[in-house]
């Protein structure tokens, strides 16, 4: 939480006006990771429900301090993943997350998250994809004035075969709300070209192409072939090589800006340092998102 300012005071009146101004504000989020923005509320309430069948869940916490690497950060997952391992669990969080986004202000809403199977409960990738598409077209519209849609996300860790299944769900379910496709996951593992014909299929039916892009320095080796598919917009762009920081800004390439994200992940040193001063110094378009909201530390 940011300190009661003399511009703070003098804007807003204090600290509580401020966040009272921000939460009422209708705003858009485009960058929020389904797994990743579970409050923890829903995780207590998971755990609870899962504890019989998994009783060494209990103890889990979510770390909840600036992390040394972005690594131990992907972590978290394996812990997340083992709650929201069967299809009605999917439909309960996609309604907890419409919930909370739509208590915080948020009145267009870009969901994203990776297909995932589990055996063991009858759960495919594209019953998966059912279950969140289900939720979002019984949301009550009465009860919440918020427009949700999806994009799908394909891992880095995926073989080309799983991308191009999700490629393929993702325009299979085009007229159901999704609305694109996405490069996520640990940016240290895999590369573009492993996957890059799923993004390229995926285009070519009229999808969306977003881009986990630039999050740590070696992603940079990457860039100009993703240049290529082309993407509609990037997330993150924190470390960029003189063309793709050139292509983005003459192409005025949106960027998904996830500030706390960045700082937890501690890929960016602090707040006065983020890389959204100089893009919105030269009014490129960029658009503020939560990234994974579970792993926020509540004092940043
Ligand atoms: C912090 N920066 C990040 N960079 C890259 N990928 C990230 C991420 N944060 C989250 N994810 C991706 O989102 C998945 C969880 O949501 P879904 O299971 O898809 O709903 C994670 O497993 C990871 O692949």
């Amino acid at each position: 939480m940011a300190d009661e300012t003399p511009f703070i005071l003098s804007q807003y009146g204090s600290l509580k006006e401020l966040e009272k101004f921000a939460r009422e504000l209708p705003k858009i989020e485009l960058h929020a990771h389904l797994n990743g923005s579970l409050s923890p509320e829903t995780l207590q309430y998971l755990v609870d429900i899962k504890k019989e069948e998994k009783p060494h869940l209990t103890n889990f916490k979510i770390p909840k301090k600036r992390l040394d690497t972005i690594n131990e950060f992907f972590l978290i997952f394996d812990f997340i993943y083992q709650l929201t391992d069967d299809e009605e669990t999917v439909a309960y969080i996609t309604e907890a997350v419409i919930r909370d986004f739509h208590k915080d202000g948020v009145k267009y809403l870009e969901l994203r998250s990776t297909p995932r199977k589990n055996e063991s409960k009858g759960m495919t990738g594209e019953s998966y994809v059912r279950a969140i598409i289900s939720t979002i077209q019984k949301f009550p519209s009465s009860e919440c004035d918020i427009i949700v849609r999806l994009i799908l996300s394909i891992s880095r860790k995926d073989s080309l075969e799983e991308a191009m299944e999700t490629a393929d769900l993702a325009i299979k379910y085009k007229k159901a709300g999704v609305v694109g496709v996405d490069l996520c996951s640990d940016p240290s593992r895999g590369h573009i070209d492993n996957v890059k014909p799923a993004f390229v299929k995926a285009k070519s039916h009229g999808l969306k192409v977003t881009l986990h892009f630039g999050e740590i320095e070696s992603n940079m080796l990457e860039h100009a072939s993703m240049l290529t598919i082309p993407p509609d917009r990037v997330g993150h762009a924190t470390y960029l090589d003189p063309y793709s920081r050139d292509y983005i800004l003459s192409n005025k390439l949106p960027i998904e800006i996830c500030m706390t994200s960045n700082v937890t992940c501690n890929t960016v040193k602090d707040y006065n340092e983020h890389h959204i001063k100089s893009f919105l110094s030269m009014e490129h378009p960029c658009c503020l998102g939560v990234s994974v909201s579970a792993v926020t530390p509540p004092s940043f």
